[in-house]
């Protein structure tokens, strides 16, 4: 029993203990057990410590210290408490056999079982919707067939190199951007063979002069052909996403990519539906024009996460189309809003992933 006038202490057990009822929505667990409770503090009753996220977050900061603090308030005498939300992201684990590349963290293929889903639209969206909630991005453009993340993002100047050997990338919109679609000219890629294409698009990832990346999102050939096989096997990949909309074709040319990636020992992170509804701009009906639930029931049956739902909405195709995608052209807007939810989704599901421990060991050579 605490005798009156005493000076009750708070225990870093109970501060854990309020915190680890604390879900955060994208991780799906408790801050205690994604290990973000850091710099805990006590000092008699007061406390303060730092919830650390292993994704980019920035808009909800202030939404997580509130909860955290709410939580930390039900303890028993609790004084004065400061929560500060940071953001730490670090490199995860790749696919065996591989090395991660040292200026980038995290590179994430996206990939599409056919043409003309989005998968580009989608790319440049979400690569723009991490970098406004505070990462640094770039996206490789590996699309042979339709190099379009140049006119999606309004790119019209070619790259040029600083030290004459390696390419320095473009900047856009905060994002470093580098495209195959700069190396050939419109009548050549037909002409290139699978090998070809394959090493031009490692040559472009490994001599890119990639600042610093957090992420690099992988703008994919579409299908499952010999150069998205090879690179699934080269490309230090942290995981992959697949975009497909709802309608069935669609949906079982996805899932050749998805049994893809798996056979290569890629992690596959999600898929996100494209296209999957259209909201009438004059009455609000919601009509489900490509079918319904298509990468949802995918994502059931091969048990992989559902990153979310793209509706079909004009200002999308406008915007991409004029060269300024919509979460930088409408960033307040409900679009905006859905890209943003799917990259913290994403992004969660690498923070998820065990760190990579490649550079911990050095390699093993033989004694003489
Ligand atoms: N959610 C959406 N709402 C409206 N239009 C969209 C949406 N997603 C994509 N589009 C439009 O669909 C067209 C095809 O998109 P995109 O080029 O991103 O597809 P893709 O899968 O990358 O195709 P490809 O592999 O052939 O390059 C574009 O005109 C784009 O603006």
């Amino acid at each position: 029993m605490q005798k009156k006038g005493e000076k009750m202490s708070i225990t870093p057990e109970a501060v854990n203990q309020a915190i680890s009822t604390v879900v955060d929505d994208n991780l799906q667990t408790d801050y205690v057990s994604a290990r973000s409770v850091k710099n805990i503090q006590i000092d008699g009753n007061d406390v303060s410590l730092t919830i650390e996220m292993g994704y980019p977050a920035k808009s909800l900061h202030e939404f997580i210290r509130n909860r955290v603090t709410a939580a930390l308030r039900k303890i028993d005498g609790i004084g004065k408490i400061h929560v500060d939300v940071d953001t730490k992201i670090v490199t995860h684990e790749v696919q065996r056999g591989v090395k991660p590349l040292p200026d980038i963290k995290n590179i994430i293929a996206v990939s599409s079982g056919k043409g003309g889903v989005g998968k580009s639209t989608t790319t440049a969206n979400l690569a723009l919707a991490l970098a406004a909630e505070g990462a640094r991005v770039g996206i490789l453009d590996a699309d042979i067939y339709g190099p379009s993340q140049p006119s999606l993002m309004g790119i019209s100047e070619k790259p040029t190199s600083s030290d004459g050997k390696n390419m320095d990338p473009i900047i856009q919109y905060g994002l470093q951007l580098m495209s195959i679609g700069f190396m050939m000219d419109s009548v050549q890629p037909l002409a290139w063979r699978a090998p070809m294409i394959t090493q031009a698009v490692m040559q472009l990832l490994q001599q890119t002069k990639w600042q610093d990346l957090d992420y690099l999102l992988i703008d994919m050939p579409p299908g499952t052909g010999d150069i998205q096989l090879t690179l699934s096997q080269k490309a230090p990949l942290t995981g992959a996403i697949v975009v497909t909309t709802p309608q069935d074709v669609a949906v079982l040319d996805a899932r050749k990519g998805l049994m893809m990636f798996q056979k290569m020992n890629v992690d596959v992170l999600g898929i996100v539906e494209n296209m999957s509804s259209y909201v009438c701009s004059h009455c609000g009906q919601i009509e489900h024009i490509f079918g319904k639930d298509g990468g949802k029931l995918m994502s059931e049956a091969y048990g992989v996460d559902s990153l979310g739902e793209i509706p079909l909405n004009i200002a999308v195709r406008e915007q991409t189309d004029n060269g300024k995608p919509v979460v930088v052209a409408e960033p307040d807007g409900l679009m905006a809003g859905i890209f943003r939810d799917i990259a913290c989704r994403l992004a969660a599901k690498v923070a998820l992933k065990p760190k990579d421990t490649s550079g911990l060991f050095p390699p093993i050579v033989k004694a003489e």
